[in-house]
């Protein structure tokens, strides 16, 4: 390969770092710089002038998707291809390793990975074998102190308790978790990183292999390295070899899990001669953009201080947007995202981010509605989550207890004490008398088939679900749903456990009673109860494929999971106090400030258009919650911001300056009508206007009534007026 095409397509820093003689180094630089391009060119660099071969490099990177992209960059610029290279992530390459020397490493050669959901399993069962109570000791805080302790290299014959009691008993549950899992040939995924960095500890002579072999060591997105990756990273090092890291301290986002974003001034305290290379040209983003990103990230204390440029031209303004509620905001954004495929954009080219999943669930459905095709990029569907069918199991056991999946899905979900061995009974049961495993169960209850503590707890499960079909026959849905999500021990359940993810579950458990609340029985399935119409809904939704990986489609993801990424037009839903940042992070102070580097983050993913979007009111867990406006909106300079105004009526304008005409003519607009107006009906009363669909004669409304809540009215039949 032509070297000058190596370094053609850099700018003067890049290329000095691209092109540096050995050396070990830093590359600090803000988004969107070159960052991950001056790594995948100094690997191409390395191998083409400096000679080294392709088993002579190490490269980590931050996700599977991350990593497949530059080794297929590489290989680009190389124009060879490049199996067997070591490129990966932290975890990748540590299950490598391990592979090679699984012997050494005291591991089953068949070893196998344990993943969260498996591992939080495991952990159930081995407290329930301990005699411990799960409600006092939830699996999943088991897995934080396990996972947590294991990040920080220690076993448990290092962890302090302090006479706590609770930390012994964790401390226990570790010690014996690990034991069934050595004996299974099990590991986790925080234990790939201490086996793999044990693994070098113990045997000098395999690190120094390494250390002579890995010539270069190349890593992206360093500021998200914790301190097991980092320890693992620095046994490496030797006289033979070098490391270049890349990162920027403005986007660390993952410190809750245990990232440390001091392992930057660590790194510059262990390589002393390390030089340091700071970019400073953007050439993802307009200068409007990029002038609003510096402008928020300015507002944190604990920086590094960086400063970025660009050349590009200043671009659109940002839109603003106020939601009247959230289904106007998800409106909104998918009005907004047709246009620009009206004007002959790629889907693919457009991303919506949001700070929880939860948020997901609307989005989903507008853009269902329109028929625009939508991956979600490292997640579930709203209707696929875990939580979400456990509690929709609960549902189908009072709408059809015959239901044998949902049987099995919530039997024993939270534990009940039913175990394996009773629910296979009762499944041999239901197969040989041909019947559901619900009719088995009550057969062996009667026949008294069942041992004594099973036969209780199938019993309180049996009367459990007999109850919630009692009570909340008559209910309206929501109320269903909450009473069952409450009543069955779900939503406790996930409350006892700690951490971001546990967050996420309880917030999808409420957003799930907030879709049943604004559920509508279709016209099609009027002889169907509510709660049936709705699960018929639940599973249509889940059901419908994903877009396939070709298939041109919006993307769909946290905040989180865009690291790295760039996208022509990005929009950020849900931009208000409480959500984002969220309420949590008011609480603790370190934490407002990774809030506000995810917004950073966010922002720089967007290269010409970017959209920030909020809800004046939003429904959580059934009720309507006021939010202001996200502070990191007032950070943006004024002049960067339009805000767009469409929600209201060319006939007749609400006289208030926030609303002004529209800009776009939705059908809405013919109706007379605006979202948030007080209307009358001379059967129903008064209400306020909260929705609209459809236009001509098929122009519906939502309007929430005082006295009657919420209906949708076919406008031309519907004798409303303005009050
Ligand atoms: N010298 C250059 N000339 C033209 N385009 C460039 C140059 N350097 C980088 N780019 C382009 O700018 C965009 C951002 O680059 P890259 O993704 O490497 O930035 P980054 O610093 O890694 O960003 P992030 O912090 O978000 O990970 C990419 O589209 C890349 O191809
Ligand atoms: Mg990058």
């Amino acid at each position: 390969m032509d070297v000058s095409e190596l370094l053609d397509s850099l700018n003067d820093k890049q290329r000095d770092a691209v092109a540096a003689p050995p050396s070990d180094m830093l590359v600090l630089a803000g988004a969107g710089s070159g960052k991950t391009r001056v790594l995948v060119h100094r690997l191409a660099w390395l191998m083409d002038v400096q000679g080294i071969s392709p088993f002579g490099v190490l490269a980590v990177t931050f996700t599977n998707k991350a990593a497949r992209e530059m080794r297929s960059r590489v290989e680009a610029l190389m124009g060879m291809s490049l199996q067997g290279m070591w490129i990966g992530t932290f975890h990748g390459l540590a299950h490598r390793l391990l592979r090679t020397h699984y012997q050494e490493a005291r591991l089953p050669e068949n070893f196998q990975i344990l993943d969260a959901d498996d591992q939080q399993r495991l952990l159930k069962r081995i407290i329930k074998g301990m005699n411990l109570d799960e409600k006092h000791y939830p699996p999943k805080q088991a897995m934080w102190f396990i996972n947590g302790h294991k990040d920080e290299g220690l076993r448990p014959q290092h962890i302090e308790t302090q006479g706590d009691v609770m930390r012994t008993q964790m401390r226990e549950i570790y010690k014996v978790y690990q034991e069934t899992c050595d004996r299974s040939g099990l590991v986790d995924f925080a234990e790939l990183l201490l086996r793999a960095h044990e693994l070098w500890l113990n045997h000098p002579q395999i690190l120094a292999h390494y250390q002579k072999r890995f010539r270069a060591v190349l890593v992206d997105e360093f500021q998200d390295t914790n301190n097991i990756q980092y320890a693992w990273l620095r046994m490496l090092t030797s006289e033979h070899n070098n490391m270049m890291i890349v990162g920027d301290d403005d986007q660390s986002i993952y410190g809750w899990r245990g990232a440390n974003v001091d392992n930057i001034q660590h790194f510059l305290r262990d390589f002393p001669d390390a030089k340091t290379i700071r970019l400073e040209q953007n050439y993802r983003s307009t200068a409007t953009i990029l002038k609003a990103a510096n402008r928020v990230i300015e507002n944190n204390s604990s920086r590094l201080g960086k400063d970025l440029w660009t050349e590009g031209n200043e671009g659109e303004p940002i839109s603003l947007y106020a939601g009247f509620n959230e289904l106007d905001e998800a409106r909104f954004i998918v009005g907004q995202i047709k246009q620009w495929r009206d004007q002959g954009g790629a889907l693919s080219d457009t991303a919506i981010l949001y700070r929880s999943n939860a948020q997901s669930r609307v989005l989903e459905e507008a853009l269902l509605q329109e028929a625009i095709p939508y991956r979600i990029y490292g997640g579930l569907r709203f209707f696929e989550r875990q939580e979400v069918k456990d509690a929709l199991g609960y549902l189908r056991m009072i709408n059809q207890p015959l239901d044998d999946a949902a049987f099995e899905r919530v039997i024993n979900t939270p534990a009940r004490g039913i175990g394996e061995r009773t629910v296979a009974q009762i499944r041999d049961m239901a197969r040989s008398s041909e019947s559901s495993m619900w009719q088995a169960a009550l057969t062996m209850l009667q026949e008294k088939r069942l041992s004594g503590r099973a036969s209780k707890a199938v019993q309180g499960f049996v009367e459990l679900v007999l109850k919630l079909q009692e009570t909340t026959g008559e209910l309206p849905l929501e109320e269903q749903a909450d009473t069952a999500i409450k009543q069955s021990g779900l939503m406790a359940m996930y409350q006892a456990e700690k951490g971001e993810k546990a967050q996420a579950r309880v917030d999808n458990l409420e957003e799930l009673v907030t879709a049943c609340k604004q559920f509508e029985v279709p016209d099609d399935a009027e002889d169907m109860t509510p709660l049936a119409a709705f699960l018929t809904h639940a599973s249509l939704e889940a059901g419908e494929t994903q877009a396939d990986q070709h298939q041109d489609a919006v993307q769909m993801m946290t905040m989180h999971s865009a690291k790295g990424l760039e996208f022509p037009m990005v929009t950020i839903a849900g931009v208000e106090e409480g959500l984002f940042p969220s309420q949590q992070s008011h609480e603790e102070p370190g934490r407002l400030e990774e809030e506000r580097r995810l917004c950073y983050v966010g922002m720089t993913r967007a290269m010409e258009k970017l959209i920030l979007t909020y809800a004046e009111s939003r429904r959580i867990y059934g009720q309507d919650k006021y939010h202001t406006p996200s502070r990191f909106i007032r950070e943006i300079p004024a002049e960067c911001i339009q805000e767009i105004r469409l929600r209201n009526t060319v006939s007749k304008p609400v006289s208030t300056s926030r609303f002004q005409p529209a800009t776009s003519h939705s059908a809405f607009d013919s109706t007379g009508f605006s979202l948030g107006q007080r209307v009358t009906h001379p059967k129903f009363g008064e209400g306020t206007v909260l929705n609209y669909e459809g236009s001509g004669e098929h122009a519906r409304v939502q309007v929430n009534f005082d006295e009657v809540g919420s209906k949708w009215l076919v406008l031309n039949f519907a004798k409303l007026a303005a009050v």
